[in-house]
């Protein structure tokens, strides 16, 4: 890669110097590094053995995720190779549940960095608001960052996790979802942005910490919330254009909020809404074609009725309604919720919080359930989820009566509060409790569970959105839609449930295994593609002929078929997908052609 007039260095090479073992002996010796390394030369996957072992080596999962912290800033290619390499080890690590234990300590555990040469992303106040181009033009203007990014993960820490308001210490959560970014969907790492509004917090524990990191006071009022953020999105996507923003852990009204503001104005999603509603619903389907009784015969109880609960809720209406054509009605009375004052109806005698009106009860006369135990033995579901952030809300009665009350069909119980320390059940006690019957996904990875009567061992389902939001970043990133639709994340959710292989469907599984996340991330990119081309939506329009010429055969309808058509597109979104490289390769051939390596 050569620069304008000619001068001849790149920043490619640079991983190479920091990755200084893989360094040929020439290059040693034109770099004048002469023994200033240890003797042995080592290729990409001896370095990958080494740093697997050194990470290992850490006892506690706090330690892993500082290692993988400053692995990453050494080297951004042996970082994610390391991921992609030995993801089920490392995704628990960089991602939840590590990742929540690591925002609680975010202020004691930050790394001393120099910003302007590894930056981490925007940490934004309410007074930085007030020149917020001054902000963006420093972003662009240090050295990590030559490039204009094409997605931000923006969270303000007031609901991360089940961990409640952790105001500037939240920022590990865009920072971990853009790392799966990269290793799920193969975005460039250099084009991710993670964002914290650091608007303030409510908890007082940070506000009297000396080391808490973040603006020292409480959070506005809404009004000033709504304009402050409207500033920056409105400054991103100005200067930005074509770039997504994903919300991620706004407290449940603003999440709302934001979405409602921004999703038909430019290209954003909410993934703890829309993602988490994709990521149930694909799960959702696979386990009524295993339930043994039909999903328009489903009773299906809520437990939490936040941006979690009533997202996933409201795609699973959507699917009930265009994939069974129920009317909407119906397929709304098939839900119950639950929230902290008990079973959620018209007529409570509290006021509702907007977003749970759609789904409150009118039918319980004069019934009402101050407790899930009641709730259970009035709604005598088929499907529990959980999205309550209370840790074993499903005590082991309530799953026993779940089993009893579905002596025919098997029951679906989906805890899926994050991390594991608020998860509503584990694998472990659903399955005793259940004769093992149980349909199951968890937010946060479970062990698998060996069945003491046979041996077997069963793999539980991760119903997390990390499944998904990859996919529908990338199709964005790559289509560039005027607006993400509910229908295009819809298509991923069908796509998801369709990519399951012939051995998961047999072994009862919800989710592909988390080993071919990369491989199914890029179909469902590519169903998010053809949905979006479908829908006149997509501004990168050479994407329409290549949806085009693979449906020649006739209109796809569903899943299966989405699959049949989208070959061309998968086989492009495959190309484009960013992997770690060999940085020792590309520094020979950068560096073979540099005419002054003391530029280097
Ligand atoms: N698996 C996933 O991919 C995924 C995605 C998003 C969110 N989540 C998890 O879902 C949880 C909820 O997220 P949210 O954004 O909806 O949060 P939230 O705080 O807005 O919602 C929590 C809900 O639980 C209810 N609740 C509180 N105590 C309760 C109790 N004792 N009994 C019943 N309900 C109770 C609250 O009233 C509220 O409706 C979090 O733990 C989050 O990590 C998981
Ligand atoms: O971050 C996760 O693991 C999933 C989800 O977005 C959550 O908020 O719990
Ligand atoms: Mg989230």
């Amino acid at each position: 890669m050569m620069e304008a007039g000619g001068s001849r260095r790149n920043s490619i090479e640079l991983v190479g110097v920091k990755t200084g073992t893989a360094m040929p002996a020439e290059m040693r010796e034109a770099l004048h590094l002469r023994g200033l390394v240890p003797a042995g030369i080592e290729d990409f996957g001896k370095q990958e053995m080494r740093a697997f072992k050194q990470l290992m080596s850490k006892t506690s999962n706090l330690e892993k995720y500082e290692f993988m912290a400053t692995l990453r800033c050494m080297s951004v290619n042996l970082f994610f190779r390391l991921v992609l390499n030995h993801f089920k080890e490392v995704a628990p690590i960089i991602y939840t549940p590590t990742v929540g234990e690591a925002c609680l300590n975010y202020s004691y555990i930050y790394p001393f960095i120099h910003p302007s040469k590894t930056s981490v992303g925007l940490f934004i106040t309410l007074r930085d608001t007030e020149c917020i181009d001054t902000v963006i033009e420093n972003y662009r203007n240090t050295m990590a960052q030559q490039i204009d990014p094409e997605i931000a993960v923006i969270t303000d820490g007031s609901r991360i996790l089940g961990l409640g308001d952790l105001g500037v210490n939240g920022m590990g959560i865009p920072v971990g979802k853009l790392q799966l970014y990269v290793a799920i969907a193969g975005l460039n790492p250099a084009r991710c942005l993670p964002i914290v509004l650091d608007f303030g917090t409510n908890t007082q524990k940070y506000l009297d910490d000396p080391l808490y990191l973040g603006t020292r006071e409480r959070r506005p009022d809404d009004e000033t919330f709504y304009a402050a953020a409207g500033t920056v999105l409105g400054a991103l996507f100005r200067e930005f254009p074509g770039m997504l923003v994903q919300f991620e852990d706004f407290s449940t009204d603003h999440a709302f909020g934001l979405l409602d503001r921004w999703r038909n104005k430019a290209m954003c999603f909410n993934d703890d809404i829309q993602g988490t509603g994709c990521v149930i619903l694909g799960g959702f389907i696979s386990a009524v074609e295993q339930a043994g009784i039909p999903a328009r015969d489903q009773r299906i109880l809520f437990v939490g009725a936040g941006s979690a609960g009533v997202g996933v809720a409201k795609q699973l209406v959507d699917y009930l309604v265009i994939e069974h054509g129920i009317p909407e009605d119906e397929a709304r009375a098939m839900f119950w919720f639950v929230d902290s004052r008990g079973m959620i109806t018209a007529n409570r005698g509290d006021r509702l919080a907007e977003h749970k009106v759609y789904f409150a009860r009118h039918d319980n006369g004069d019934t009402q359930c101050a407790t899930l135990e009641d709730t259970v033995e009035y709604v005598r579901p088929t499907a529990l989820i959980g999205m309550s952030t209370i840790y074993k809300a499903f005590s082991e009665p309530i799953l026993a009566r779940m089993d009893e009350m579905n002596p025919t069909a098997r029951p679906i119980i989906f805890p899926l509060s994050n991390p594991e320390t608020k998860a509503e059940c584990t694998f472990e006690e659903a399955m005793r409790c259940t004769g093992n019957r149980v349909l199951f996904a968890s937010g946060t990875a479970f062990p698998d569970y060996t069945v003491p009567e046979t041996g077997e061992v069963k793999v539980p389902g991760q119903g997390n959105n990390m499944y998904v939001f990859p996919a529908i970043g990338l199709g964005s990133v790559l289509c560039k839609p005027e607006r993400i639709t509910d229908t295009m994340v819809f298509a991923v959710a069908k796509a998801l449930a369709g990519s399951l292989s012939e051995q998961e469907r047999a072994r009862g599984e919800l989710y592909p295994r988390i080993e071919r996340i990369r491989e199914v991330s890029a179909g469902l990119a590519a169903a998010f593609i053809t949905q979006a081309v479908r829908e006149g939506l997509a501004k990168e329009t050479h994407w329409i002929e290549i949806v085009e010429s693979g449906m020649s055969g006739g209109e796809p309808d569903g899943a299966a078929s989405i699959g049949k058509y989208a070959r061309r597109v998968l086989g492009e979104v495959k190309r484009l997908m960013w992997a770690p490289t060999a940085s020792v390769e590309q520094y020979i051939v950068e560096a073979a052609a540099t005419e002054n390596p003391d530029d280097i």
